[in-house]
């Protein structure tokens, strides 16, 4: 905004006071976004908080956020990471500026996952083959407890499927290789620790929590470079696909052929992997940990949507085409993206120009935090935002509301924009594709003689980015597996 008078007529933002220099940095940030919808709650649902001099916006209404997020060219970019800069070289397409070269980079992925069609069934068969070791893990529990995170874990290494066409078997010693990675990266994220090295850059090579968390990180990223990455490129033959790096190869060579040179360098590729494994396999986790937790703790509705499994789907696996045919499954799925809201403040975003936004001026390179959380559980929309309540998201007939429906509107457990998820259609069909077997296979129950936590997101520990709890719990089968009417071979 050149025009000074255009400017001075514009508002201020609102926001709490904070002390002088320091802004508001004695925020309490065990359950941050809580504690960001309180101060929305009190300010409005776009305000701004003070922080060492830098302006934060935060925004928790859907519509200023659609209006903010989904234009192309004003608030797309990203904060500066420490973590993105010197372990992916600046190169991973989640945590950097929305440059050409990164909306190439998330064309290119969009491209592969959703309108390849040999990659969507590759990845369809990968998914009902590995169900099937998942289900025989849960049989051999017997009853007892057990941790769902450990079979689920083994079940969510077939990204490698999406990356390289095949999985590792369990029996393989880097097997968890990337649980490795992801648990190493998500401690470097934590803001404590990456802003502490954005600072003090030289404490990465010095003793202490901030440099062994570093340099373990780079030990984990440069086995799985290794394992991954340089294998796979190795024996990469020209034509054949096996998975998302040989697209990404071969988008590479042919590009070198035609031109000489070529913008998707193995840094781009390696960032994207690595997005893939951090964004996806950890995301995926908490989703189906989340909702195994809800559906143990809401009986009636884990009985409601078996029900209706076992009417529509009888004894047959579940396939995409079977999507509609169970509303009140997908409800529950929806609802326990809303209730959660497991991303709860997304990745935060940075204008790369000045914006006006209902009458407030945001200056270019201002951070955007937007509440995911507090959107999700805003009292106006939702009414009873703290209750698990799939119904909310059905008619009267018992169908899904549709897209234009305003609590759908307010739905946005991906994000929005240019910006929002790219694993948002592939999560979906994955998590309506596992857990409609799960709950068709089995009847999930609390722990015997130990208690079971408590899903109700106003109490996790909200450790950036928020390890929600933990938790033992028993599996009783319901009736032989579903039989597979769709995969040709698990190998
Ligand atoms: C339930 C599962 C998931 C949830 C709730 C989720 C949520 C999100 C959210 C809220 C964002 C931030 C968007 C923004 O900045 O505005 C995001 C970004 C991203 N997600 Fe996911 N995600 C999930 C699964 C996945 C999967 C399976 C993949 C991989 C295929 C993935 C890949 C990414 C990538 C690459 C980005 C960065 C996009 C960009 O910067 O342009 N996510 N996700």
């Amino acid at each position: 905004i050149k025009d000074k008078r255009v400017s001075r007529r514009l508002k201020a933002i609102p926001g709490p006071k904070g002390w002088p220099i320091v802004g508001n940095v004695g925020l309490k940030p065990e359950i941050f976004p809580k504690y960001l919808k309180e101060i929305g709650d009190a300010y409005g649902s776009i305000f701004q908080l003070q922080i060492l001099g830098k302006t934060f916006i935060v925004i928790q209404c859907p519509r200023i956020l659609k209006e903010v997020f989904e234009n192309d060219e004003q608030c797309v970019n990203r904060p500066n990471y420490f973590f993105s800069q010197n372990v992916f070289c600046g190169k991973d397409l989640a945590f950097g500026d929305f440059d050409e070269h990164r909306q190439k980079l998330k064309e290119l992925l969009l491209n592969i996952m959703y309108k390849t069609p040999d990659f969507r069934e590759v990845t369809r068969q990968g998914i009902i083959c590995v169900m099937k070791t998942f289900c025989t893990d849960i049989v051999k529990t017997k009853g007892r407890n057990f941790n769902p995170d450990v079979p689920m874990k083994t079940f969510l290494c077939d990204c490698f499927q999406l990356l390289i066409g095949k999985t590792l078997p369990e029996s393989n010693p880097d097997h968890g290789m990337m649980w490795d990675l992801c648990d190493w990266l998500y401690r470097l994220i934590d803001p404590n620790v990456d802003s502490t090295l954005r600072m003090f850059p030289f404490l990465r090579f010095l003793p202490g929590k901030c440099g062994h968390i570093y340099r373990k990180s780079i030990e984990a990223r440069d086995k799985v470079f290794r394992i991954i990455f340089d294998e796979h490129k190795a024996t990469y033959q020209h034509g054949t696909i096996r998975g998302l790096l040989d697209v990404c190869f071969k988008t590479q060579m042919d590009e070198k052929e035609r031109t000489g040179c070529t913008w998707l360098t193995d840094d781009y590729i390696k960032g994207l992997m690595s997005d893939i494994l951090l964004a996806g396999m950890t995301e995926l986790l908490k989703a189906h940990r989340l909702y195994l937790l809800l559906m143990i703790q809401h009986p009636e509705c884990q009985k409601k949507a078996q029900n209706e499994i076992d009417t529509v789907l009888g004894m047959n696996a579940p396939a995409l085409e079977d999507f509609d045919k169970l509303p009140y499954l997908q409800a529950t799925i929806m609802e326990c993206l809303r209730y959660t809201s497991q991303t709860p403040l997304a990745i935060p975003h940075k204008c790369n120009t000045d914006v006006v936004i209902d009458g407030y001026l945001i200056k270019k390179d201002t951070v955007i935090i937007p509440n995911l959380w507090g959107i999700h559980h805003d009292d106006n929309t939702w009414g009873d935002p703290w209750n698990y309540r799939p119904e909310r998201f059905l008619d009267e007939n018992g169908k899904l509301i549709p897209e234009d429906h305003s609590l759908y509107k307010a739905f946005i457990p991906f994000s929005i924009g240019p910006r929002r998820c790219p694993g948002e259609k592939f999560s979906r069909m994955r998590l309506f594709l596992c857990l409609t077997t799960l709950l068709q296979g089995f009847t999930f129950l609390p722990p015997e003689d130990e208690q079971l936590p408590s899903p109700d997101p106003r109490l996790y520990t909200t450790r950036y980015p928020m390890y929600e709890p933990q938790f033992e719990c028993r599996a009783i089968p319901r009736q032989i597996l579903p039989t597979n009417r769709h995969a040709q071979s698990c190998k």
